[in-house]
């Protein structure tokens, strides 16, 4: 059981990290799947950060010096995307900018698996993905999938996503029922959110981007910024489905509740424990 100031000393980080996003307003280049791209931008947007959906080859170079954070999500991965994305992370790592990686449906081809791995060398902050894609990236087999979707809960992970954060030196994130959080070390688990999330196309989607937010006001501190939005995204879920009637409109209050999100909220609803 935590004690009450630790989970005072979580809840507090969460609202002065996304206070900091409001401040800042980081801007964040997102390589995302066609199916996402608008639910991403608009999380990001009502979170107080600045969403660019840049991804053509050719405009990396001028651009990616100028964000403050990047997330490459690979759900709709092609081969004529793969330079971009790879272009877009090698620039960011190599000027310091933190970046997030989407494993999005990675075990759906071998195309996508082997992309994932070039990927994860060219040293991602986090690695964001469901139980089922954290299992696959970990053991780099190709797994029994459903597609976007996991079929695996996200603590079964939990073993897989260690293995990863060692191997790879990301912090690895595991959306699900609870939100797993590793360096390989510590694992941290969050515990808000709502089922029905399951039920809106890009959400995890969305989560990864806003991650990419939060480590753009806070990139030394990786662990905690990712813990900070998986909790923030978990209560505008919270909050939006007791308004909503079912995942079209959850969509909506989803997004209006993250807008509005206030501090007396933040700090009663953060659920986050450790672990290990
Ligand atoms: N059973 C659940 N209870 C509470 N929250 C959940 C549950 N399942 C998912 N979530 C929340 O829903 C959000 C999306 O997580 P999910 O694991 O469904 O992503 P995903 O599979 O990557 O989604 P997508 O690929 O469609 O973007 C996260 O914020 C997560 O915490
Ligand atoms: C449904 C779907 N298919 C490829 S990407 C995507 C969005 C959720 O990852
Ligand atoms: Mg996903």
């Amino acid at each position: 059981m935590e004690s009450k100031s630790e989970q005072n000393e979580w809840s507090s980080g969460v609202w002065a990290n996304l206070t900091a996003v409001r401040k800042q307003s980081p801007l964040v280049q997102c390589i995302t799947n066609f199916v996402s791209m608008d639910l991403v931008a608009n999380t990001l947007l009502s979170a107080g950060a600045s969403p660019a959906m840049v991804h053509s080859v050719v405009e990396i170079p001028d651009f990616t010096p100028h964000i403050h954070a990047l997330c490459v999500n690979v759900g709709t991965l092609t081969p004529d995307w793969l330079p971009s994305m790879k272009a877009a992370a090698e620039l960011a790592s190599k000027l310091g900018k933190p970046w997030v990686l989407d494993p999005a449906a990675v075990s759906c081809s071998g195309f996508r698996l082997k992309a994932c791995l070039e990927l994860i060398e060219l040293k991602p902050s986090v690695i964001k993905g469901n139980g089922s894609e954290i299992i696959a990236l970990s053991s780099a087999s190709r797994g029994q999938t459903k597609g976007a979707d996991s079929s695996h809960e996200s603590t079964d992970a939990i073993e897989a996503a260690k293995s990863l954060a060692l191997s790879s030196g990301a912090v690895v994130a595991v959306s699900g029922a609870v939100d797993i959080v590793t360096d390989g070390k510590q694992v941290i688990g969050v515990h808000n959110g709502t089922k029905m999330m399951q039920k809106i196309t890009a959400t995890g989607c969305s989560l990864a981007g806003l991650v990419a937010a939060f480590l753009a006001i806070d990139s030394s501190r990786v662990l905690q910024a990712t813990v900070s939005a998986m909790s923030v995204f978990g209560i505008a879920g919270e909050l939006g489905e007791a308004m909503a009637n079912g995942p079209g409109s959850l969509r909506m209050h989803l997004i209006d509740s993250l807008y509005g999100l206030d501090e007396t909220t933040v700090l009663k609803r953060v659920n986050i424990t450790r672990l290990s």
